[in-house]
């Protein structure tokens, strides 16, 4: 009994001090697993919006972007989240009833509404840039255009949105901010990579920017930027009336000029190689010249009747007639006196360069099988086009003909591309799920989101930082008590000796 008595009162387990102690360190192990577990628990990501409207010559669309709050200026970190295309026409043809521009706007609007968190709404930049079309308008009618701006603006600022302006953007500023976006998505602007150039094709303008080899000979046609560190010096125009469908315009209003001049039948018979063999079609003579792209013409009938006849090297040589290669007063030119330099680099071709040579299937072949595949696409009556492509709107499909004509012409004998540097130019719609266009890269610009200086980095991140600095501390901690024991061992055994 004594003996029993005795060993539980041994037993070092039921000394207060021992138990206290336990109980504190389970208590220490609990809440630092549950400190560590809530400190490393991934934090749901923070993002940031932004709504850019490009309103177009042939429609409106409208873009959001997304980017993580706490890394906006590393490059490649915008998103397209969304696209919106606006019902009906682009907003200078609201000239007329200019209320109609901003009211064209509200279901895209409603579906940003939807699409970007409440609590962001506040702070989420609104941006509308018009192009050519509303350039068009306001050399036509100033105070038109300037109605159409205030109708945009006026629709946009009823949005819980941060509504930033509206407003005409130049010829300079989208061929440099679609460049910017191309080479913004390809990540080529804080690396020593090459750049991509950038053509751009819209209804009513075309743009080419890249960085040349040579020096720039005209100061419009010229761009500084400096971005993450590097200086970049670029080239840039901007084509007005050399859209698609202006383009197409010039063409027939030449050749209803040549027409009118030699028939005599009412209506007047326009004759036209672009367009496929049984192809009829008639129009008005003022939905041709309804541009200020043409100096009016003065022709007796209203009317003409559109005929296509499929030629293709007839088509070339008509639509030749719209780019004035005779004079230039510079080293080197496009068309229209306009200086160029040679073009240089890998180029990225979007919008309609791409509609059209995707749908026409011509987006990788060399320059002699495409232009022998269009041959043959010219070529094919409009009959067999209409059973072939049933699903097709009529009107893109009637026009494909002329527009993949138009595009060599204008890539070959305008820009100067040459079957040896022809498959540089990569025809393209997105990058990374992000539309290639000026919208992205207007936006980045105007919210600071590319700094001009690359941001200083740190060797690790602070987390690493902090990981190292303990285990490497533990580590040196570990090598002394080594050491101690060690010689302490040595001494006594020395001691030993000794003795
Ligand atoms: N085939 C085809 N054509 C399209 C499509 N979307 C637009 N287009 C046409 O392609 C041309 C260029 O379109 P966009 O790039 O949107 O032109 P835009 O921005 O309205 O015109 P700009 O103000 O000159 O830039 C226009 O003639 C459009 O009608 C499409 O999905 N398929
Ligand atoms: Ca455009």
């Amino acid at each position: 009994m004594d003996e029993q008595e005795e060993v539980k009162v041994k037993n070092p387990w039921h000394r207060p001090v021992l138990i206290f102690l336990t109980v504190f360190i389970i208590l220490g192990i609990v809440i630092m697993v549950s400190i560590s577990v809530v400190q490393n628990k991934p934090l749901p990501k923070k993002y940031k919006y932004g709504i850019v409207l490009d309103a177009g010559s042939s429609h409106t669309s409208v873009f959001i972007y997304e980017w993580p709050a706490e890394k906006e200026n590393n490059t490649g970190m915008v998103r397209q989240i969304h696209t919106c295309n606006v019902k009906g026409k682009g907003i200078s043809s609201y000239n007329a009833n200019p209320d109609g521009a901003g009211k064209s706007l509200q279901e895209c609007m409603v579906e940003a509404k939807q699409k970007i968190p409440a609590y962001r709404h506040s702070e989420t930049p609104v941006y509308l840039g018009a192009t050519a079309g509303m350039r068009l308008l306001k050399m036509e009618d100033e105070t038109a255009s300037e109605k159409v701006l205030a109708s945009v603006e006026h629709s946009l600022k009823t949005y819980p949105f941060s509504y930033q302006g509206a407003r005409i953007i130049s010829g300079q500023e989208e061929g440099a901010f679609g460049w910017i976006t191309v080479n913004y998505l390809n990540q080529n602007l804080n690396k020593p990579t090459g750049t991509l150039g950038a053509l751009d094709l819209g209804g009513a303008s075309t743009q080419i920017t890249f960085i040349p080899q040579q020096e720039i000979e005209s100061g419009d046609n010229s761009i500084d930027f400096r971005l993450y560190g590097n200086d970049y010096h670029l080239y840039t125009h901007s084509f007005l009336c050399y859209g698609k469908d202006q383009a197409l315009k010039l063409s027939l209003s030449k050749k209803l000029v040549s027409a009118h001049a030699a028939s005599k039948t009412d209506p007047i018979e326009v004759r036209d190689p672009c367009f496929h063999p049984g192809y009829n079609f008639t129009r008005t003579v003022q939905s041709i010249f309804d541009t200020p792209c043409m100096k009016a013409v003065n022709i007796s009938s209203g009317i003409i009747s559109h005929v296509g006849f499929g030629d293709w090297s007839q088509c070339q040589q008509s639509i030749r007639k719209v780019f004035n290669t005779s004079r230039c007063a510079y080293s080197k030119c496009s068309f229209n006196e306009v200086f160029q330099p040679s073009v240089y680099g890998k180029f990225g071709a979007f919008s309609a360069f791409f509609f059209v040579m995707d749908f026409l299937n011509l987006t990788s072949d060399s320059l002699a099988i495409t232009k022998q595949k269009l041959e043959k696409y010219c070529s094919t009556p409009w009959k067999k086009i209409v059973e072939n492509y049933p699903l097709v709107k009529e009107k893109y499909l009637s026009e494909y003909c002329f527009s993949g004509t138009y595009i060599l012409t204008l890539l070959e004998d305008g820009y100067n591309f040459t079957s040896e540097n022809w498959q540089d130019i990569s025809f393209l719609k997105k990058i990374k799920g992000s539309d290639a266009g000026w919208t992205l890269g207007y936006m980045l610009n105007l919210t600071n989101m590319i700094p001009a200086e690359a941001p200083d980095t740190r060797l690790m991140p602070y987390g690493g930082y902090v990981t190292f600095m303990i285990f490497f501390t533990l580590f040196i901690f570990v090598l002394f008590l080594l050491a101690c024991l060690y010689f302490r061992q040595s001494t006594r055994k020395a001691q030993k000796g000794i003795i």
